[in-house]
């Protein structure tokens, strides 16, 4: 008998809505059983024409109901979210990755309950190279992040430093730093940072560079990796989505797939 997964979904915007409408309309051995939203009104008319809509619930009882929680939310409730699917042994997949830079602490955790976290590539590419290379030795990874200013806004780093985003007129390095700092500084901007260091060789190590580039209109993201057994040089440009621009379509679609990947009994990749 193929196995079967509930899912859980924490946050209806651009990744969450996309991701609960695609499970409604029916993916092989996942279903979808439960939602949390902010705005419940919103929620209830989004979720009004489901074939089966799930249960609207609050962030911390997603995992009461499913197997699969997946955190599609603002950082600042990755916790709640987490937390609670991590003491209840589920599988827990995060789309705001950078939360989980500075609570590494969950990990542990997770070994206890037997729960499992697991980070979808998301707006990103070729992990499963990364992933491979850190086997082995690695020198150095870099991540470029290339986004149209109006995808960067709002970002505390540059609130901090009294940058004004959407008056850069040419390509401009906004900040440089490793990928811990970069988490901290643009917590809804480079979660591929973060999941690109958890990769390959941690935070500290993996260094960013992000760039306010009114010339782009996708955001790009340009990986280089030097390793003994490869070296790597990787690019994506994602398109924006329309509800967030911050975020690429392809985010959702990775997460999906990622899901496959939870019950298929073909797996294809690392
Ligand atoms: N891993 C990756 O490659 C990527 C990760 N992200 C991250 O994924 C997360 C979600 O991104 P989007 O869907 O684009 O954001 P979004 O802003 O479109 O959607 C977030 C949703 O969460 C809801 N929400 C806010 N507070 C809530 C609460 N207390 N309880 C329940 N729901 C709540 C909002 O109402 C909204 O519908 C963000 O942290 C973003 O930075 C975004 C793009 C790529
Ligand atoms: O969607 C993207 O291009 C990347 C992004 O927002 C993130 O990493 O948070």
């Amino acid at each position: 008998m193929a196995r079967e997964l509930t899912v859980g979904i924490g946050g209806l915007g651009a990744i969450g809505g996309h991701l609960a409408r695609s499970l409604d309309a029916g993916v092989e051995g996942l279903r979808l059983v439960a939602v949390a939203a902010r705005d419940q009104a919103k929620a209830r008319q989004a979720i009004a024409g489901f074939r089966t809509p799930p249960a609207l619930v609050g962030l911390a009882e997603l995992a009461e109901h499913a197997d699969v929680v997946v955190e599609a939310a603002p950082a600042a409730v990755f916790e709640q979210i987490a937390e609670s699917a991590i003491a209840r042994g589920r599988i827990f997949v995060p789309s705001s990755v950078g939360a989980l830079l500075p609570r590494m602490h969950l990990v542990a955790r997770a070994k206890e309950t037997g729960a499992r976290i697991v980070v979808p590539t998301g707006a990103l590419l070729g992990l499963d190279a990364v992933r491979a290379a850190a086997e082995g030795e690695v020198e150095s990874v870099t991540i470029q992040t290339r986004k149209p200013p109006r995808g960067l806004e709002g970002a505390p780093y540059l609130v901090a430093n009294a940058i004004d985003v959407l008056a850069i007129t040419q390509p401009t390095v906004v900040f440089k730093g490793n990928a811990f700092d970069a988490a901290r500084g643009f917590p809804a901007n480079v979660n591929v940072a973060a999941a690109l260091a958890l990769a390959g060789i941690g935070p500290e190590r993996t260094m960013v560079e992000i760039w306010g580039d009114p010339t782009v209109t996708r955001n790009t993201h340009t990986i280089r990796v030097e390793a003994a057994a490869a070296r790597l040089t990787m690019t994506i440009e994602n398109v924006p989505s329309e509800e967030n621009p911050r975020t690429g379509k392809i985010t959702p679609l990775s997460i999906l797939a990622c899901l496959r990947g939870l019950t298929s009994t073909l797996k294809v990749g690392t």
